[in-house]
């Protein structure tokens, strides 16, 4: 009897607390659903449904630019906010959410991985050595990787074209960014593209990883007990974290003991990340140590395949809904073509120099962007001024790149149309407000360190297959594709129908 009744005290002092907390709160006044001004619950409940993205949208149309998501949560869809909290010479670290994707403390200071580092300069430090990495100039020693996986790719898609076959073109399309990475980083493929397979499950516990880490980071005190209590268990999200950073390890392994050391291609000029990174380590081992290697390696595999993945599922999504731009593509491509200009494994020059090409990307990562939740930054020391209201330190703030593509007054009345062209025509000031605006790879000194590597594979493949294929949704789906936001905003069972071009699929236009 002591015992629920001691229970029942502390939730009712917890409740009165919470209640006490939120009416005295100098952002009482901030308006957003009722229940999350007293706790993070009601934003806990609604992220695990996984279509948050959505009603995130529809929040701030109710409520306005500033939306409460917690009682010390908010949410901001105004094109001020994103300079003042993630522009140059500020200093918004990232939120405690992000520890939810590291190993829990005291094991995440030995292995660290810059992304869930919220500290700034520490992780300016870790940052700094892998940077020319991932320039322009070290694209160049990618590009036959990326050929390689091309080359599968459209193997595959001629024989699905022959077979008849109706394929899940979102997977297919993450078996090749999978592919790519794996090649590119340890010069070895995974193998998803020889027949579709998740091998050894690689991607159900990525998966699971990232659901995990989006949920429990809401709650990120109970990462370490949950943690703990997951490794006690046979399956589950740190097994799957297990895996995917024994995969690497392996990986590590086999190019210590010279099994795996392929640091040449094609013509000679490709080199592997594991390549680079064991360089790096043999000039300097005691400041690039052989954490560096893990910590780049898992990051690439981890980072860099869900999400360029899913941006070429949106590209080739888009183009086959609105055949108006596909249309459109095909015609700057056969020009280029005519011209001599295109080689038959099309270059990452030769794709640069293709202004359509670059709208359509663009324009497909405005309207779904890979990751679909706030990019979360915690309000510094003495507080600061954001769309004319104070908010004191520790406020936890945030912009979703999937809210903020959808502003009006950024990019006009028809924001949730697929126009390519509004990144050619527009004005030399509109154009600039909206590149400003463009956040698919983050804001500010946190942004995407892969981001080049991804625009290499988005161009190379989405060039090479509109060349070569008719595409089109599998007789009687819908043309509205069913996503799943779980930090990446996934495709879930996106059926496609492929054609050798000119042989078979009749392009229809779009009804929406
Ligand atoms: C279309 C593809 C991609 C998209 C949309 C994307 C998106 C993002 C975003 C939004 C962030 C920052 C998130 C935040 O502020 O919380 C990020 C960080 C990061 N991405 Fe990517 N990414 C892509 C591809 C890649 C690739 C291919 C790699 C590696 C090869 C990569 C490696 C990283 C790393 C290491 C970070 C952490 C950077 C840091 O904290 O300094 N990403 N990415």
């Amino acid at each position: 009897m002591l015992i629920p009744l001691l229970l029942l005290g502390i939730s009712g002092l917890w409740f009165a607390w919470g209640i006490l907390t939120a009416l005295w709160s100098p952002l009482r006044t901030i308006p957003g659903p009722f229940l999350s001004r007293f706790t993070n619950g009601w934003y806990f409940w609604r992220v695990v449904r996984w279509q948050f993205q959505v009603e995130q949208v529809e929040l701030h149309r109710k409520y306005g630019p500033v939306v409460r998501l917690g009682p010390k949560r908010f949410s901001f869809a105004e094109p001020e906010a994103l300079k003042t909290i993630y522009g140059h010479g500020t200093d918004f670290s990232k939120s405690e959410w992000y520890s939810a994707f590291n190993l829990p403390r005291p094991y995440s200071i030995e292995r660290w991985n810059m992304f869930a580092t919220s500290d700034s300069k520490l992780h300016a430090k870790q940052r700094r050595p892998f940077m020319s990495m991932y320039s322009m100039s070290s694209l160049l020693s990618y590009e036959p990787y990326v050929d390689e996986c091309a080359d599968l790719f459209t193997q595959r898609l001629t024989e699905f074209a022959h077979g008849g076959k109706v394929i899940d073109m979102g997977h297919w399309l993450q078996c090749f960014a999978f592919d790519v990475i794996g090649l590119m980083t340890s010069g070895a493929r995974y193998g998803f593209l020889d027949r579709g397979d998740d091998i050894r499950g690689i991607m159900g516990a990525l998966e699971g990883m990232i659901k995990y880490s989006t949920a429990i980071g809401i709650y990120p005190r109970l990462h370490p007990y949950l943690y703990k209590l997951q490794t006690l268990l046979p399956k589950g999200p740190p097994s799957g974290m297990n895996y995917a950073t024994s995969f690497v390890e392996a990986k590590i392994d086999e190019y210590k003991s010279g099994k795996n050391t392929p640091t040449t291609q094609g013509d000679g000029a490709a080199q592997t990340f594991l390549a680079k990174l064991f360089n790096k380590h043999r000039e300097n081992p005691k400041e690039f140590t052989s954490y560096h290697i893990f910590a780049a390696a898992s990051s690439n595999i981890v980072a860099g395949s869900d999400t360029s993945g899913i941006a070429l599922s949106s590209i080739l999504y888009h183009l086959i809904k609105y055949p108006r731009c596909m249309i459109a593509l095909r015609e700057e491509i056969d020009n280029s073509q005519r011209q001599g200009l295109l080689s038959v494994r099309p270059t990452f020059k030769e794709s640069s120099d293709m202004p359509y090409l670059q709208a359509v990307i663009k324009e497909a990562m405005r309207l779904h962007s890979s990751v679909a939740l706030p990019y979360e930054r915690v309000v510094p020391d003495g507080g600061a001024t954001i769309c004319g209201r104070f908010f004191p330190a520790g406020t936890v703030v945030g912009v979703n790149p999937y809210v903020q593509h959808r502003i009006k007054s950024i990019w006009g009345e028809d924001v949730e149309e697929f126009r390519p062209e509004r990144w050619l025509t527009s004005k030399k000031d509109q154009l600039a407000l909206m590149n400003r605006h463009w956040i698919p790879f983050g804001s500010g000194s946190r942004t995407c360190l892969g981001k080049n590597i991804s625009l290499l594979e988005m161009q190379k493949l989405i060039l090479r297959i509109v060349r070569e294929f008719d595409f089109k949704f599998k007789e009687g789906s819908s043309q509205n594709w069913k996503t799943e936001n779980f930090w990446f905003d996934k495709p879930k069972g996106w059926q496609v129908e492929v054609a050798v071009r000119g042989k078979g699929i009749t392009e229809e236009p779009v009804t929406d």
